[in-house]
């Protein structure tokens, strides 16, 4: 199956958890930097889940599924552990929610990759459900080769395009977001030297102004 792979904007958007198991929590804590609504249906939840919704993070509904549990909701996941609770929820979904199934059964509106997040940057990984036990295996690589000091990195580089993008016109900006990938400025970020990269730039605005 070839997926389209996207960024979606979800929040205040509600999105329907039935399940509150494991891969109930998996899914919660993926949603949990976004400004969804998350409500979760289920007769018992783990106690990871009972913290999020002790935090008011998430919403539960302590019950079994009914249709109308999906009312308005943009995104529904089937992660019970009943393959007939999650035919049940495959049938109530509208044509227009999307439907993700933990069991990867039936209608598959889409599945979810394994996400790296360093602030603004995010890295997801997949195999389209052919292993994701090698999706967390790459997933943990790259949480090793992309450490936390991207966060701070590609924050520099948004304010410095920002800044060249309002400063500097034609093959001038051109060159000057050409070099502002430049890896220098990655390792003084990860030797904490925001300073330098701070005047590499003043250095470099300064000179083509
Ligand atoms: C990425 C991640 C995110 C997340 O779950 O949100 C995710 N699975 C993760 C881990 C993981 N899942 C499983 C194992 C055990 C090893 C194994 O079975 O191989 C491990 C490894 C582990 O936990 O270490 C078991 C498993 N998973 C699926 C089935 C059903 C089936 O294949 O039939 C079964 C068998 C259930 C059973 O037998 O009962 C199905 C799916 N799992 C997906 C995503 C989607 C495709 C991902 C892709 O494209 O690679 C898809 C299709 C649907 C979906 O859930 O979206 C998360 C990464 C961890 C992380 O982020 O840290
Ligand atoms: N995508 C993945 O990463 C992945 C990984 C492992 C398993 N799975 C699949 O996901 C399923 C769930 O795995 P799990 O480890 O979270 O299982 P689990 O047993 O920990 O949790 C199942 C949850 O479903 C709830 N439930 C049962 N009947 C219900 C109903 N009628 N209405 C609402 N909720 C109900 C239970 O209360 C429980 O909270 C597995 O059966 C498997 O098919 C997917």
């Amino acid at each position: 199956m070839n997926y389209f792979p996207l960024l979606m904007n979800i929040d205040y958007k509600k999105v329907v958890i039935v399940g509150g198991g494991h891969v109930a929590r998996q899914k919660v804590e993926a949603l949990l930097p976004t400004k969804a609504l998350v409500i979760v249906i289920s007769p018992a939840v783990t106690e990871k889940l009972q913290q999020y919704i002790n935090e008011g993070l998430v919403t539960w509904k302590e019950k079994a599924f009914e249709p109308a549990d999906l009312d308005d909701a943009s995104l529904i996941f089937a992660v019970t552990n009943d393959q007939e609770v999650n035919n049940a929820v495959e049938e109530a979904a509208q044509h227009w929610q999307l439907l993700s199934r933990a069991d990867a059964k039936g209608r598959v509106d889409f599945i979810n990759p394994a996400v790296v997040r360093r602030g603004d940057f995010v890295l997801a990984v997949s195999t389209s459900g052919a292993s994701p036990g090698l999706t967390r295996q790459v997933k943990t690589d790259l949480e090793e080769q992309f450490g936390v000091h991207y966060a701070q990195y590609v924050s520099f580089l948004k304010e410095a395009r920002q800044r060249i993008l309002q400063m500097s016109k034609g093959d001038v900006k051109k060159q000057l977001l050409a070099e502002l990938v430049d890896p220098q400025l990655l390792q003084w970020m990860e030797q904490g030297e925001k300073q330098k990269c701070e005047a590499w730039l003043q250095q470099r605005i300064g000179e083509k102004r």
